[in-house]
């Protein structure tokens, strides 16, 4: 992102990116308690929280993160472990995908809720794709099944600590799970719950936040 504060704390129209995120959960009446891992480092979140104090009763904050995102999520899998039932459902999101909707969340949990295994929201991939090679096409990739992973990823807590911590380094739950052999279930998610990732991005978001606040 190349910006000069944490690209989560990011101006997205009125509010931060992860004020919209953390918003968007505690107003899910289908989601229990929201847990939010930062770095024991992060100098900005106090005050974000100390700006949303409607939230105090629905987000527990989580100083445990980690270098990478699969070490974060699981050591805030680990700081909750007294606090919850391995069968409870864990909701997995990225703080950099403000585009989340209570209706995506509500259609996660209906399409998992009753699944063995667990899910994530995900969107079937529509453009060819080429694998590059010093910016040389070198290979046209069938697209035909593949789907772009977004989050959140659902998960029962203790199944998702043991894959975690049996994974190779993961860019997502999904991944780790799979690594145990297990298949999770693919459920439609949307455009507009797109990574923010590059600046540009930043500008779209802001966009798509505006027009459905
Ligand atoms: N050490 C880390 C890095 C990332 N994340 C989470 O993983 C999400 C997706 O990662 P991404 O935003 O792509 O990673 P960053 O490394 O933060 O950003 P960038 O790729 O733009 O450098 C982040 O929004 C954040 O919620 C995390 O919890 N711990
Ligand atoms: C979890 C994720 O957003 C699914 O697309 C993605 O894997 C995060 O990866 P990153 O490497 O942290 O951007």
């Amino acid at each position: 992102m190349g910006s000069a504060i944490p690209k989560q704390y990011l101006m997205l129209g009125a509010l931060p990116m992860l004020r919209h995120v953390l918003d968007t959960f505690a107003s899910a009446s289908v989601i229990a308690h929201t847990y939010l891992v930062v770095s024991p480092e992060d100098g900005y979140i106090d005050a974000l929280l100390a700006d949303a104090p409607e939230l105090s009763d629905r987000v527990t904050l989580l100083r445990v993160g980690g270098a990478t995102r699969h070490q974060s999520v699981l050591n805030g899998l680990h700081a909750l472990q007294d606090h919850v039932a391995g069968d409870d459902w864990m909701l997995v999101h990225d703080a950099a995908r403000p585009g989340l909707t209570v209706a995506l969340i509500e259609q996660l949990i209906a399409a998992v809720g009753a699944d063995p295994v667990g899910g994530l929201l995900a969107l079937p991939v529509a453009d060819t794709l080429k694998r590059g090679r010093d910016d040389r096409v070198e290979q046209t990739v069938e697209r035909a099944g593949l789907w772009a992973a977004q989050t959140p990823q659902m998960f029962r807590h203790a199944l998702l600590v043991q894959a975690l911590e049996q994974a190779r380094q993961v860019t997502d739950e999904a991944s780790a799970i799979e690594a145990l052999g297990l298949q999770p279930l693919l459920v439609q998610g949307s455009t507009r719950n797109f990574k923010v990732t590059l600046p540009d991005d930043a500008d779209l978001a802001t966009l798509i936040l505006n027009r459905t606040p």
